[in-house]
């Protein structure tokens, strides 16, 4: 199952060396480079064509924002995108997002098995149709380096941790932890938008005044503090992973003068510390501002958790973040279904691995 992916993958050794390899060839294939920017614009432009079918009528924004992230991981993993209408591209998203939201209810552990068996099978599928054509000459994504790894050490007779498991339980876990917490935040950052009308007005006021109607690019992010104040804020209330991945110490332990209990520490107890934000549970964008208006870090931000295990593709998720939120915003209005006050919009969250948004649909009304 994809828990014991997780369990394969970061254990000892395996993780040192899987983690590496991944942190390598995700930017060789474009993390926190030009290319993948380039990537990014040309999803949020298929993203804008889809809320554009709509005609400003409420609907789900789930599937279209899952289809868009999905497609920056599928492009790095496997090399290409796939468009929105391929049913295996879109049965790979729908059972990636039912698995996480399975995660954590017991109740359902059985077809979450069943879930993740079938998300194998079209996994071992796709990677023996870019078997067929790998050229280790050009690596297309990042499946085609691994099998070139994989090749290379098996001629050389070496032992390593390059094998087929490790191979599909680092896609999977790419995929698991690539897709849904990106777009779900993507997916509050318009929900609380819809709720906070006057938020929303700064937002769309800055952008058009530094902005315009050109395509915002992460350079513009030093030029956008009250927009990237928004995105911050949206990511410490939304706090989608509260718990990050569960670590606690085999014991308790001191440690360099300091105690540490063996427990799971929480990523809420830091997000909503009430000694460290003013408002620890309203969405509150000065938090990240000071008072002439510029953007402030804070110590207490920590929703990509921090250490050796810190989120591996924390300058991804920054980048889809910074790009797709602020493009949607100079493109569109969002506001309530019809009938449904900004009062009525709840932001109490679902349940399960990670925090998401309850059922809610949105007006995107196009404003370019
Ligand atoms: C807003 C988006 C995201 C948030 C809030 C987030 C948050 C987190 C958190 C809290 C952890 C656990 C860290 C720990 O164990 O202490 C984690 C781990 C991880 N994340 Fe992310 N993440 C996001 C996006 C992404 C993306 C886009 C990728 C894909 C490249 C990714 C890949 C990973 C991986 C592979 C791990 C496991 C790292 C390890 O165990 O060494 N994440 N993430």
């Amino acid at each position: 199952t994809l828990t014991e992916h997780w369990v394969l993958w970061s254990n000892g050794d395996s993780w040192k060396d899987m983690r590496r390899f991944a942190l390598t060839n995700l930017r060789d294939f474009g993390m926190g480079k030009r290319a993948c920017e380039d990537k990014i614009v040309e999803e949020c432009d298929y993203l804008i064509e889809v809320f554009k079918k709509f005609k400003g009528k409420s609907f789900d924004t789930t599937q279209p924002i899952n289809y868009a992230v999905s497609n920056i991981i599928c492009s790095i993993v496997y090399g290409s995108r796939f468009e929105y209408d391929d049913p295996e591209f879109t049965s790979l998203v729908d059972r990636t997002n039912r698995n996480i939201q399975l995660v954590g209810s017991p109740s359902i552990q059985v077809s979450f098995h069943m879930l993740s068996t079938e998300f194998q099978q079209q996994n071992l599928r796709l990677f023996s149709r870019l078997k067929e054509s790998l050229n280790p000459q050009m690596c297309r994504g990042f499946v085609d380096a691994f099998l070139v790894r994989k090749q290379n050490l098996e001629e050389s007779g070496t032992n390593s941790h390059f094998h087929s498991e490790n191979l599909l339980a680092t896609v999977l876990n790419l995929f698991a932890a690539g897709t849904d917490t990106t777009a779900t935040t993507l997916r509050w950052g318009l929900l609380l938008m819809a709720k906070y009308p006057k938020i929303q007005d700064q937002v769309q006021e800055e952008l058009s005044r530094m902005i315009g109607s050109r395509q915002v690019q992460l350079e513009d992010r030093k030029n956008l503090p009250f927009t990237d104040a928004v995105i911050h804020e949206t990511q410490r209330l939304a706090n989608i992973v509260p718990m990050s991945l569960p670590h606690r110490t085999s014991q308790d332990i001191t440690f360099q003068h300091h105690f540490i209990k063996k427990c799971i520490p929480l990523l809420t107890s830091v997000l909503y510390d009430e000694s460290e934000w003013e408002k620890p549970y309203s969405f509150y964008p000065a938090h990240f501002l000071d008072k002439d208006g510029k953007f402030v870090k804070r110590d207490a931000f920590m929703p990509f958790s921090a250490g050796r295990r810190a989120c591996l593709g924390e300058s991804l998720a920054k980048m889809e973040l910074f790009i797709f939120f602020p493009t949607l915003l100079q493109h569109f209005r969002f506001s309530p279904a019809p009938g449904v006050s900004e009062d009525e919009l709840d932001l109490t969250p679902r349940v399960g691995f990670t925090l998401n948004p309850s059922h809610h649909e949105l007006c995107a009304v196009s404003c370019m």
